[in-house]
C-alpha cells in the first residue's frame, strides 16, 4: 500500500458525474483522511448525495478517479469490489429500516446476506451493535413504526457497523431529530470514532453537527470543493457561497439577539 493511502481513507481526484446534459459534478477533488470525520455541505441539489453514491458505486462516474482505502473502487468486480464493499456501512437519509423486520433482524441482514455464521453469532453480534447505539433490550424486537425517529437513525447506525466497516457514510444523520436528539446522536458518533476508529463522511446541513463533531468540513459548490478544513477555517473562507452559508441570515439567528 503506498504512503497516500495509509493517510487516507478515501481519495477523489478530477470526478465528474453528470445525467443527461446535467453535469452536477465538476472535477471535483476531496480526500478524506483515515479517523478523521468529515462533514459535506452543499446548496440543496448540489451533489452531496450523488459524491456519497458515486463514491460508494452506486452512481457510475463520467470520468476521474476514486480510491477507497487504498482501492480503485473500479477495479475489480466480484470477490475484490465485495471486499471493497465490506470496508463500509452506509446511514442513508431516511433510515432506510426494513419495515417487515424488527430491529435485531435489520442488523442482523447485512450479516446474514454477507456471511457464513450460525443465527445464534448473528443474534449476538446484532444484539451488540444495538447496545453500542444506545438501543434497550425492550426495543430489540421492535418493528420501525414502533421506534421514534431517534431510535431509527440508531438502529439504523447498528445496522451500518454489523460487518465492522472502517468508514461509514452518513447522509444527513440527525435530521428530523429534535436538538436534544440530535445532540446524542453527535455524541455517538463522536464515541464511535474514538473508540472504533472509524472514518466518518457525513453530509449534513447541521450546524451544531458541524461544529461539534467534525475534525474538518468541505463545502461543495458548482460541482466542486470549494474550501475545506476545521470549521474555524470555512468560518473565514472568502468564497460568497461559504460565506453565505456560514454567515447567512439563519446562521445568524443562532447568535443571541441584541435588541
Ligand atoms: N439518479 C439521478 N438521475 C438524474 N438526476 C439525478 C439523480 N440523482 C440526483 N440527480 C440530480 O443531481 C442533482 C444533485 O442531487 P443531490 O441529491 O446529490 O443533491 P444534494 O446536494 O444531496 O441535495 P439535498 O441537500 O437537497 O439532499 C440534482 O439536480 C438531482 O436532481
Amino acid at each position: 500500500m503506498d504512503a497516500l493511502a495509509e493517510i487516507y481513507a478515501i481519495r477523489v481526484a478530477d470526478l465528474v458525474v453528470g445525467f443527461g446534459r446535467q453535469t452536477v459534478l465538476d472535477h471535483l477533488s476531496l480526500d478524506v483522511r483515515r479517523g478523521e470525520i468529515l462533514g459535506l455541505v452543499g446548496a440543496s441539489g448540489g451533489g452531496k448525495s450523488v459524491l456519497m453514491r458515486t463514491i460508494i458505486g452506486l452512481i457510475p462516474k463520467q470520468s476521474g478517479h476514486i480510491e477507497v482505502m487504498g482501492h480503485d473502487t473500479e477495479r475489480g468486480f466480484g470477490r475484490a469490489r465485495a471486499s471493497v464493499a465490506a470496508t463500509w456501512g452506509i446511514l442513508f437519509q431516511q433510515g432506510a429500516l426494513f419495515s417487515s423486520l424488527t430491529a435485531r433482524q435489520n442488523v442482523k441482514f447485512p450479516l446474514r446476506e454477507m456471511l457464513e455464521m450460525s443465527e445464534q453469532l448473528q443474534d449476538e453480534i446484532a444484539t451488540a451493535k444495538l447496545e453500542m447505539v444506545g438501543i434497550a433490550p425492550d426495543d430489540w424486537d421492535k418493528y420501525p413504526s414502533q421506534l421514534s425517529g431517534g431510535m431509527t437513525k440508531r438502529v439504523a447506525l447498528a445496522r451500518a457497523l454489523a460487518l465492522d466497516p472502517s468508514i461509514v457514510f452518513l447522509d444527513e444523520p440527525t435530521s428530523g431529530l429534535d436538538p436534544i436528539a440530535a445532540g446524542d446522536f453527535d455524541q455517538l458518533i463522536k464515541t464511535l470514532q474514538t473508540t472504533l476508529g472509524l472514518t466518518v463522511f457525513m453530509v449534513t446541513h447541521d450546524l451544531a453537527s458541524l461544529n461539534v463533531v467534525c475534525d474538518r468540513v468541505a463545502a461543495l459548490a458548482d460541482g466542486k470543493i470549494v474550501a475545506v478544513g476545521p470549521m474555524s477555517e470555512l468560518l473565514q473562507s472568502d468564497h460568497p457561497w461559504v460565506r453565505a452559508y456560514f454567515h447567512g441570515k439563519r446562521s445568524a439567528m443562532l447568535q443571541p439577539r441584541q435588541n
